[in-house]
């Protein structure tokens, strides 16, 4: 049956499938894990990063390196967004000349920054050749290919939100085809006459048919422009990443209900052997990380400042935590204003500081007001460090530390 199966699948990239290995397990959002979870085993291959005379003549060096090494995307949508998330982070990376494909970042001298393809930090993180990388979970899921290897560290770098999925013209024969049940019903797709499925992610694309038990696909391979096939009838359907979904619109194609392959934002990603093995990549993890996550945390709030009339810090808080949005992350902070009246030093105000989500931001300065508190400021946040950010604690239990 598998073997019936694979001689149907044609097209470039799945005849060279490598035997899938179990799913990248940390820090998943179970609905990603779920869809991460590799395809049952056919031929067995191993990612082709590089060919191998060079990898194997480059192996020692590899192996000798001593700089940690992170891979940043060169181009695309997902580098500019990369730089500025860790700028955000006080983690500026510094490139001499933007024809420069590799890089430092101040704060952290013992690593190098290298500008890659996302496809090839995906490859090179296999290989060997970089031991962190910053790339979407759709190249992740696809170049990885369930390679144990590969260790999401943090999964969800809020950018690059997007969905692979497969998608077919609006009309014609798929007219009144809505689900992914309904196109596999479709009897037209037969031995002689299969589906034709255009994607860039030959690998995932497969996968997900098969599970879904499609049985006569023919895929065919391309990167760009993937919405022109089915309207030049060179394709039935597409898979290809989906975010706003206007591409998709313009070009009069619809997705199917249950035909999203994977939902996909930018992840930080790292080599289980350079965590275990390599000096300093586990202490850079973690600086990566706690920031990351510190910063994430606070983009999502506002501290708000107010000052308020009152007998007491008591009395005041009483006000305060009488209203639902002005609870802060453990409960506002108080503190008295003190004053010179007549040479006598007196408190009469007090100053609130409390941090609240940005959506609720308006209600908050409302329920401030109601309570009697005025002159409020408002500052964006930084970080919010927790005691210990649980994507760490997650790491040191997947890598057994
Ligand atoms: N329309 C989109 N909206 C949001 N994120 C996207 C979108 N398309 C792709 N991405 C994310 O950005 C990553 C890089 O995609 P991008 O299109 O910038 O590069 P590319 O497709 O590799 O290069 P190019 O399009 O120049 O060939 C993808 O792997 C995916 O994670
Ligand atoms: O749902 P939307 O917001 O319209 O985005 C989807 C489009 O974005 C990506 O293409 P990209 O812009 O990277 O062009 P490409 O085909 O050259 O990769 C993707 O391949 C879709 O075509
Ligand atoms: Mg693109």
């Amino acid at each position: 049956m598998a073997a019936m199966l694979a001689a149907q699948f044609t097209g470039l990239p799945l005849s060279q499938s490598p035997a899938p290995q179990p799913s990248f397990r940390l820090g998943l959002r179970p609905s990603l894990a779920v869809r991460a979870r590799p395809f049952a085993p056919r031929a067995a291959a191993s990612a082709p990063a590089v060919s191998s005379k060079p990898a194997e003549a480059a192996a020692p060096q590899v192996a000798d390196r001593t700089v940690v090494r992170i891979g940043l995307p060169s181009k695309g949508r997902m580098a500019e967004q990369t730089l500025s998330l860790l700028k955000s982070c006080q983690l500026s990376v510094r490139q001499l000349n933007p024809r420069q494909y590799t890089a430092d970042i101040t704060l952290i001298p013992n690593l190098e920054v290298w500008f890659q393809r996302p496809k090839d930090i995906v490859r090179k993180l296999q290989s060997g050749d970089l031991d962190l990388g910053i790339v979407g979970f759709d190249m992740v899921s696809e170049y990885g290919k369930g390679n144990e290897d590969l260790v999401v560290v943090h999964d969800a770098l809020e950018f690059g939100h997007c969905r692979l999925s497969l998608a077919v013209p609006k009309e014609g024969i798929f007219e009144n085809v809505n689900t992914l049940e309904d196109l596999l019903k479709m009897p037209e797709w037969t031995e002689e006459r299969p589906l034709r499925v255009v994607t860039g992610f030959g690998y995932l694309g497969d996968k997900f048919l098969r599970e879904k038990g499609f049985k006569h696909v023919r895929f065919l391979s391309a990167d760009g422009a993937l919405e022109s096939y089915p309207p030049m009838g060179m394709a039935d359907a597409i898979v290809d990443l989906v975010s706003s979904g206007t591409t998709l619109r313009e070009n009069n194609l619809k997705e199917l209900e249950g035909g999203v392959v994977v939902e996909s934002q930018a992840t930080l990603v790292a080599s289980r052997k350079a965590l275990h093995k390599r000096k300093g990549v586990l202490e850079i993890t973690h600086e990566l990380l706690e920031r990351l996550e510190a910063h994430l945390r606070a983009t999502a709030e506002l501290m708000v400042t107010a000052n308020m009339r009152g007998n007491s810090a008591e009395e005041v808080a009483e006000r305060v935590l009488s209203q639902t949005s002005l609870c802060g992350l453990q409960g506002p902070t108080i503190s008295p204003v003190y004053c010179r009246h007549d040479g006598k030093v007196d408190v009469e105000y007090y100053a609130i500081n409390v941090v609240v989500p940005q959506k609720l931001l308006y209600k908050s300065i409302q329920q401030l007001r109601s309570v009697g508190g005025s002159g409020v400021l408002v500052t964006k946040l930084t970080y919010i460090f927790d005691e210990e950010t649980p994507r760490w604690r997650n790491l040191l239990t997947e890598l057994g530390l």
